[in-house]
């Protein structure tokens, strides 16, 4: 039990907070090419680099690559510009940070208990799941811990599309779950998301480009409550809004131990 506890916590530490909980990376791949596309390089919280156990090379999914539109790079290097150390004397950061993504969650959560154990070594995150690329969730986060506030560039692939030449709700679901609970995460460590609440104010189109800004309502005890936004890139149109609320969960309970 001890031991399947230690493994459990092992993988949740290497894999989830790679989007709930970036301060605890600690893989030294992801640290330089962290560094390499962004100054908020975040300390590794006391974790050895030994607890990493896959890849010592994992791909970002959330780096620029050649399905992004002209608009969807734009906005990267507007973001990423303000993530740069302006280094003259000072070390000065700037206060976005750009969350690497990856593909791997959990190799040994609760429903490992049913699934066969090649499906646990197939599971990959929901949002990137697909390899290919431009073709189903592209996008990059960037956090702003000090105002407690994120911003994701999304550009929807051609697996998206619900109503004709337009993006399916719930691909606006989860990528609003996917922002709201990456802040919410990134602020309080593991989250489990037990309320989300959207309106959906006009349809976004198949392979446009669209921002989510999600920021902390407040926090109340073990419950955070965020909002989140889906806007065109110059902020002109509302696409989508919502609130969600998040519970701060013990690392047992993600894997039902
Ligand atoms: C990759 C990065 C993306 C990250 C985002 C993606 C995250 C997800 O999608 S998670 C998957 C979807 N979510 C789930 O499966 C969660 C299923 N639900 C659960 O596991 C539990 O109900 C859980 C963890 C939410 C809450 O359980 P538990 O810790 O026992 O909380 P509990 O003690 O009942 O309630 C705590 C407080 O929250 C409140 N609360 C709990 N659930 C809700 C709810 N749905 N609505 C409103 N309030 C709620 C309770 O009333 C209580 O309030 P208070 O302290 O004021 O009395």
């Amino acid at each position: 039990m001890i031991r399947s506890c230690f493994q459990a916590v092992r993988t949740f530490i290497s894999h989830f907070p790679v989007t709930l909980c970036p301060d605890a990376v600690s893989h030294g791949a992801l640290i330089k090419s962290t560094r390499l596309q962004c100054s908020g390089h975040r300390s590794a919280r006391g974790l050895s680099m030994s607890l990493w156990p896959l890849s010592a090379n994992p791909r970002d999914f959330s780096l620029p690559n050649a399905s992004w539109s002209a608009e969807m790079q734009q906005v990267y290097d507007h973001y990423n510009a303000l993530c740069e150390v302006k280094t003259k004397d000072s070390e000065e950061k700037g206060p976005w940070y750009k969350l690497p993504s990856y593909n791997r969650s959990l190799k040994h959560a609760a429903g490992g208990v049913y699934l066969s154990k090649i499906i646990q070594s197939k599971s990959r995150l929901f949002t990137r799941s697909n390899k290919e690329y431009g073709a189903a969730f592209e996008y990059v986060i960037f956090m702003n811990k000090q105002e407690k506030k994120c911003v994701c560039a999304f550009q929807s692939g051609h697996l998206l599309e619900g109503p004709p030449g337009h993006v399916h709700g719930g691909a606006i679901a989860t990528m609003m779950d996917t922002v709201t609970g990456t802040l919410a995460g990134y602020l309080a460590g593991p989250v489990m998301t037990a309320n989300l609440n959207i309106n959906y104010r006009s349809p976004v189109p198949l392979g446009s480009v669209v921002l989510l800004h999600s920021a902390l309502d407040r926090i109340e005890g073990k419950k955070i409550f965020v909002n989140g936004r889906v806007t065109s890139t110059d902020e002109s149109k509302l696409h989508t809004e919502a609130t969600a609320l998040f519970i701060s969960v013990n690392v047992g309970h993600v894997f039902g131990i």
